[in-house]
């Protein structure tokens, strides 16, 4: 039997319907249409063309993108795609996503614009904003530099305003203060948002935003006093090389006062600092902002990889043929659905947690904007703490998918090494994946020290108040199905993630010196920060099978006993059972067209191996028979050889 007939003998074993569950996974039937039309107007458009870019050099690669780029605004312009002039709006968000090509325009989009909306007063909005918005100026966000990332408080950029002129001097005292890794930078951005040291009259006033221009917008040469390029080839071949991630430096450069964001404290003409009335964690803000999208995101990327595993998993065949009838499809060993279904229900998972994290910004910026900051801490621990479970399970999940797929996912045209490479620096920008999640330990830890006062936990943290009932609970579970219940499941998450948390905040009150205590217990703090962060995806979706992975903490918390453990696992194979026939329908579900999947493994047709036999004569290997260099190389060693023989 062809791969073709396999996955349509796949597709008549589904259980439910599929076109449903494709407006599930969109989130609605208009997000659904629009997804599918942009999808195929991107599919059918030459110049999105992307099987080619493995074989692409740097210079090459660039270029292409910065083709993709212009001639996706035009196709927005064109289309009316959104509105007037904004490429915020929903339809030029997707256009972005399925030309799936990271280029300068995510920052410009993604970060510059929100750091202005978000950091700018209203008067430096109606100034930029325009602008922006129409592209006449190309923005990114410059805050890393060379010597600190993760420590934004540890920036070394100075703005030092002169009062004589009314202008802050951008300056970068040391060669660690270079600014270093921002997206869009090296050979694009005409403008940044810099965060600098904000001086006046010899004091430091710690780290604040500055729009500054750093290119003519003549002949995009870098003004006096900028030094500005790319810093090199990064991890994979095409993948993020697509981007070019820039240095910086300032030699007292000169901008006008009124190009400090506002929003927050302002300097007046006198040179006098003012603090508004907010928290000055809103400097952050649009870190939070892109944090957030990157949890929704998560699921994209995962559900990519783990539709090319199970198609191809429904197509491959080993072992257990007999009397010459067919092998077994790969898909039907237990060991491949332990690997593979858990994976299809994180994507699932992220998919909602992602929505309900939307839900979550929306109602926070709402509060924001009518000066009701109680929802921040929580606001920033959800944002940092999914940010960081999604994008580690992500990126781990696209490897494994490889893995699943055996030797053919390691080539490129299995699409899996591009897309683990595009997406494992999830894990480390808009915040290292550990030093996020000791900011959400932080934050549980303070909420437990608090209960003692009187403090209701509210939000995430609301199961804390019943940490007396969670102290002493133990799962009543006797049979495997007992698992299959949603409350015995979310019991057993939040009385793990209480004792854990509870176990650090007893700790650390061990230590005199509270630092000391958390520098001391930061792995036990991590874990307990994670067991959190499972409990907010698994109270809006699933679990077994993390029950199953972190059996070790609900074992020695207390939570179940190993004869319960024993039975979730019992279940989680039923599970698998029921899903098995649905798999393919499930990712079918996600209404990837092969253009944006970018993988003969993971094709619809599951035509896998004339594909992947007619792909790999298009190598440019292949282009002659016999290879270049073998005069000069090949031909000389072994005419050694025959000489060697002679003698
Ligand atoms: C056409 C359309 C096309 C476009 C696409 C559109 C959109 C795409 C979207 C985005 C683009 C996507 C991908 C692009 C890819 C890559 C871009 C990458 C960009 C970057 O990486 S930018 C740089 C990111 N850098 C970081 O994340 C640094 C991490 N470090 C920090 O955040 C802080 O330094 C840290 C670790 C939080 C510590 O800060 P600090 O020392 O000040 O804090 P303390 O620990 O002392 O805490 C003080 C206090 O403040 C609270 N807090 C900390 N952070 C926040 C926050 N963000 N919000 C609110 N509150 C915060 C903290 O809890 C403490 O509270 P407490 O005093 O305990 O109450
Ligand atoms: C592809 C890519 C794109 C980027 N784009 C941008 C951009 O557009 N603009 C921009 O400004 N920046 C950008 N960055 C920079 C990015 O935000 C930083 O690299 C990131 O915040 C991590 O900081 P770092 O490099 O200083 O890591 P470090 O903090 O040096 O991390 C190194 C190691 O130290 C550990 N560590 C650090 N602090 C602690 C701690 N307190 N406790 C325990 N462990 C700790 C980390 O876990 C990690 O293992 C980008 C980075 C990448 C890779």
């Amino acid at each position: 039997m062809e791969g073709v007939d396999h996955l349509a003998f796949e597709r008549n074993k589904a259980q439910f319907d599929v076109d449903e569950m494709k407006i599930v996974w969109a989130g609605s039937r208009e997000d659904f249409e629009l997804s599918d039309r942009i999808s195929r107007l991107v599919a059918s458009d030459p110049v999105f063309r992307k099987d080619d870019r493995a074989a692409l050099g740097r210079k090459e690669l660039f270029k292409n993108t910065l083709r993709k780029a212009a001639h996706a605004w035009k196709r927005v312009i064109e289309l009316r795609l959104s509105g007037e002039f904004s490429a915020l709006e929903p339809e030029a968000y997707k256009l972005r996503a399925f030309v799936d090509q990271p280029a300068f325009t995510d920052l410009h989009w993604g970060m510059f614009v929100p750091a202005i909306q978000g950091q700018g007063t209203d008067e430096q909005q109606q100034k930029w904003l325009p602008l922006a918005y129409r592209m006449q100026i190309i923005g990114c966000y410059a805050q890393t530099e060379l010597g600190h990332g993760s420590n934004v408080q540890g920036l070394e950029t100075t703005a030092t305003f002169d009062p004589k002129t009314d202008e802050f001097v951008i300056h970068s005292p040391t060669l660690t203060s270079s600014k270093w890794w921002p997206g869009g930078l090296g050979k694009v951005s005409t403008h940044a948002v810099v965060y600098a040291r904000l001086i006046i009259d010899g004091q430091d006033y710690g780290v604040h935003g500055f729009i500054v221009q750093l290119r003519s917008l003549d002949d995009h040469l870098p003004l006096p006093g900028i030094t500005i390029g790319d810093i090199g080839m990064k991890f994979g071949n095409a993948a993020y090389n697509t981007m070019d991630n820039g240095v910086l430096t300032f030699d007292h450069v000169r901008i006008p006062r009124n190009q400090m964001l506002m929003r927050v404290s302002q300097v007046t003409r006198e040179g006098k600092y003012v603090h508004s009335n907010v928290p000055r964690q809103l400097v952050y803000g649009t870190m939070v902002y892109v944090r957030q999208k990157i949890v929704a995101d998560a699921s994209v990327a995962l559900s990519r990889a783990v539709c090319i595993a199970t198609r191809y998993s429904a197509v491959r065949r080993q072992f257990g043929s007999h009397n010459g009838g067919l092998e077994t499809q790969v898909i039907d060993y237990k060991t491949q659905q332990s690997r593979l279904f858990p994976l299809l229900a994180s994507a699932y998972a992220f998919r909602f947690v992602g929505e309900w994290l939307l839900w979550l910004y929306t109602d926070v910026t709402e509060r924001l904007k009518a000066k009701d900051f109680s929802t921040l801490p929580e606001a920033h621990a959800c944002t940092a703490g999914l940010k960081s479970l999604t994008t580690t399970a992500t990126a781990d999940g696209i490897e494994e998918c490889r893995k699943l797929c055996g030797g053919h996912g390691y080539l490129c045209s299995s699409g899996l090494p591009e897309l683990f490479a595009v997406y494992v620096p999830a894990c480390t920008y808009e915040g290292d994946n550990i030093v996020l999640l000791l900011q959400v330990a932080r934050h549980l830890v303070k909420t437990v020290s608090q209960l003692s006062t009187g403090n209701k936990p509210v939000g995430t943290t609301a199961y804390m108040a019943r940490l007396e009932q969670l102290l002493q609970y133990h799962s009543d579970v006797k049979k495997a199905e007992d698992w299959l219940k949603p409350n015995v499941v979310l019991e057993a998450f939040e009385a793990r993630a209480a004792r854990m948390c509870v176990a650090c905040a007893q700790n650390l009150s061990k230590f005199s010196n509270p630092e000391e205590g958390f520098q001391e217990l930061a792995a036990d703090l991590v874990e307990a920060a994670v067991a959190h962060c499972q409990l907010i995806v698994v109270s809006n979706v699933y679990a077994l099978s993390l029950l199953h992975k972190h059996l070790g903490d609900f074992i020695s918390t207390g939570c179940i006993d190993p004869k319960q453990g024993s039975l979730a696992n019992e279940q989680l194979r039923n599970l698998y059972s029921q899903v098995r026939p649905n798999a393919v329908a499930l990712v079918d579900a996600y209404n990837y067209t092969d253009h944006y999947l970018g993988s003969i493994l993971g094709r619809y047709d599951g035509n896998v191996y004339p594909k992947l036999y007619e792909e790999a004569w298009k190598d440019p290997l292949n282009d002659s028979i016999v290879p270049d260099g073998f005069k000069e190389y090949i031909q000389p060693l072994l005419k050694q050889q025959l000489r060697n023989a002679r003698l």
